[in-house]
């Protein structure tokens, strides 16, 4: 029996599986994909094993985890029917709740939801996990081993799961076009493209783990950085004249809202 089968390898399913491969070692990793071609592909890149059907991937390994689309959760439950026994169900989906993969998968069989994000492919993730009703505490930090190599994890309370997807979940996507316009601005000023990039980007990296080592408000941050007259606050007043902040919150909120209604 391998420690962790996963269905779906598609942008987080196969994050999430070199993730895992990295922490349990490929011998350890079984995975299934709609399109075997692509489960297949992945599985040669990093050495663990595809299978044809997600039966079989369930009867391989001890925790399922499914990286499919929200709607197609319950299907691909009703596919396993049977096939779950000693089995922990590991969801992935945005916006399905405890409660349905419970009632879809019946009472015995334990389940968890958590919230990965994409840098989890390199060990810069931010996951959350919550667990249902027969989650034991062996079953929260098994999970947490397997997901040991993608970052950060934090247990959360099921009612702020969507709260949290929408910051960190869909959260790089709102990060990679600002960094982009970033890169944009440098370009339109000299840079050459390939240059401004690597500023950029290696820039955002340095101020969040200012924020993170820091334990410095960002507000104070942001004031270190701007000499009094000079050049910063001058584009901070561009910013902030654009909605820079209203933008971030409306976005966040609105992957929020949006996060509540994928299960349904
Ligand atoms: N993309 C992201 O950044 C994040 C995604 N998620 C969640 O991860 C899940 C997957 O999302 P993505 O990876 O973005 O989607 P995706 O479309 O890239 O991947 C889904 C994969 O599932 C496969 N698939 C479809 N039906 C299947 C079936 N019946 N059996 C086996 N495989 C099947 C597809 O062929 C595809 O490879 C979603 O539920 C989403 O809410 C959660 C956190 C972040
Ligand atoms: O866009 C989505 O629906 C998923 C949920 C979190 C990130 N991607």
């Amino acid at each position: 029996m391998k420690k962790a089968a996963f269905i779906g390898t598609g942008n987080m399913g196969s994050a999430l599986i070199k993730a895992a491969c990295r922490a349990l070692g490929p011998d350890q990793v079984v995975v299934a994909n709609r399109t075997f071609e692509k489960a297949e592909e992945l599985a040669r890149e990093i050495g663990c094993q595809a299978v044809r059907t997600n039966q079989e991937a369930a009867a391989a390994g001890e925790y399922v985890f499914l990286c499919v689309k929200p709607k197609l959760i319950h299907g691909v439950l009703e596919e396993l029917s049977g096939a779950l026994m000693d089995r922990v169900v590991v969801s992935v989906a945005a916006g399905v709740l405890l409660a349905d993969l419970e009632s879809w998968t019946g009472e015995r069989v334990p389940v968890l939801r958590i919230m990965p994000n994409t840098p989890c492919a390199i060990g810069a993730g931010m996951t959350a996990l919550s667990g249902g009703k027969t989650a034991k505490e062996k079953h929260f930090t098994d999970v947490e081993d397997i997901l040991a190599q993608t970052g950060r994890v934090e247990r959360i309370e099921e009612g702020l799961m969507d709260a949290f997807s929408a910051v960190a979940g869909c959260g790089p996507a709102f990060i990679y076009p600002y960094i982009e316009a970033l890169a944009d601005g440098g370009v339109a000023a000299g840079l050459p493209r390939s240059k401004a990039l690597v500023y950029a980007a290696q820039m955002t990296l340095g101020a969040a783990s200012m924020v993170l080592e820091s334990g410095a408000h960002p507000g104070k941050l942001k004031d270190d950085v701007c000499s009094p007259g000079g050049s910063t606050i001058a584009g901070v007043a561009e910013l902030e004249r654009h909605g820079l902040r209203a933008a971030a919150i409306d976005a966040v909120l609105a992957a929020w809202q949006k996060n509540g209604q994928l299960g349904k």
